[in-house]
């Protein structure tokens, strides 16, 4: 049983202005009681919390056409982006707990910088790729990958508070996992992003596929060229709603836990992960107080296999079974 020694740097970003729905910003402390860091080291980790990040409010933050929240959220992933930025400088793997999808922006953006060269695994139930003129709701954490792909950058306005954030990906090097509700107007820039080379696996392929085949056509897919660290952003309700009910956009016909421990077991063993995003735990979404808990242990068990932990028991390697 390798015991690899990973360390780990978690930030917690309490940020929920990406979407309209309260409670997303009380993920990261839920995920914290679920034990994530005791349970990290538990199994050879050694990890650096870096505690949460403090967000400023910004007043009267009217919405520009119809992007809503656009000064908050354009200052908080500057916010990310520094945090995760230097997470990496100081040498971990970084863990950025949220707070809604928009936190990626500054997220990739923060990780890019360390590391111009990146792949983005994107598990979700959704594309997140709505750009500020195709949105069908104005929230931004629907639309973070269109401020990081190169070739949308023609098609976003200018936002105040963005002027910082520079595209930093390339389609080819994105793969989405777990597509199920993907918008018209994205259909259509997911389309082009198709042609342009962005690989997807919707749940339909899951189902055809298997998830390991999955996993092996994705890597196949980004380390086509050369190997590039992998930024893994997962949207907790890439999941089946029945394993994360506490979430703000559920949709039937999700992931299982395997299939969703599977990904990030996978990803671990190539080696490459460089920095993992797990936003959208919203306990307030939650029917019972025991749905809240067990979607926040379920997000504490994907970053268990992006760490590591194998399911077959993570037994110390000098146990010596007692004699009679
Ligand atoms: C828009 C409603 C009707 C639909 N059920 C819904 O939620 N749709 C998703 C897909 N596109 C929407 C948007 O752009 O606002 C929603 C974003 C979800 C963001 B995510 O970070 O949770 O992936
Ligand atoms: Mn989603
Ligand atoms: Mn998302």
């Amino acid at each position: 049983f390798r015991r690899d020694l990973h360390s780990v740097g978690i930030i917690g970003a309490p940020f929920s202005k990406g979407q309209p729905r309260d409670g997303v910003q009380l993920g990261p402390d839920v995920i914290r009681e679920a034990g994530l860091v005791k349970k990290l080291e538990g199994q050879g980790c050694v990890v650096k919390d870096y505690g949460n990040l403090i967000f400023e409010d910004v007043s009267n933050d009217e919405p520009i056409g119809r992007t809503k929240q656009p000064r908050v959220v354009g200052l908080a992933n500057k916010q990310v982006a520094d945090a995760v930025q230097r997470v990496k400088n100081d040498g971990h793997t970084c863990v950025m707990l949220g707070g809604d999808h928009s936190l990626a922006i500054g997220s990739i953006h923060g990780h890019a910088a360390y590391r111009p060269e990146l792949s983005v695994v994107w598990v979700d139930a959704h594309a997140d790729i709505n750009t500020p003129l195709t949105s069908p709701t104005g929230n931004i954490h629907g639309q973070p990958m269109s401020y990081l792909i190169r070739e949308l950058c023609t098609k976003i306005p200018v936002l105040p508070n963005f002027s910082w954030i520079k595209p930093c990906i390339a389609a080819q090097d994105v793969v989405y996992i777990g597509l199920r509700d993907v918008d018209p107007e994205e259909q259509h820039s997911s389309h082009i992003l198709k042609h342009l080379g962005i690989k997807t696996f919707c749940m339909t392929e899951v189902d055809s596929l298997g998830i390991a085949k999955v996993m092996e056509q994705m890597c196949d897919h980004i380390f086509s060229k050369i190997k590039k660290p992998i930024h893994l952003s997962y949207d907790i309700d890439a999941l089946d709603p029945s394993v994360a009910p506490a979430t703000g956009t559920p949709v039937i016909g999700g992931l299982t836990y395997r299939e969703g421990i599977y990904i990030t077991e996978y990803v671990c063993q190539t080696g490459l992960l460089s920095a993992v995003d797990v936003v959208e735990v919203n306990p307030k979404q939650a029917k019972r107080e025991e749905e809240a808990r067990f979607t926040a242990n379920v997000a504490v068990d994907l970053v268990l296999g992006c760490f590591g932990r194998v399911r077959e028991g993570s037994h110390a390697a000098d146990y010596k079974i007692p004699d009679p």
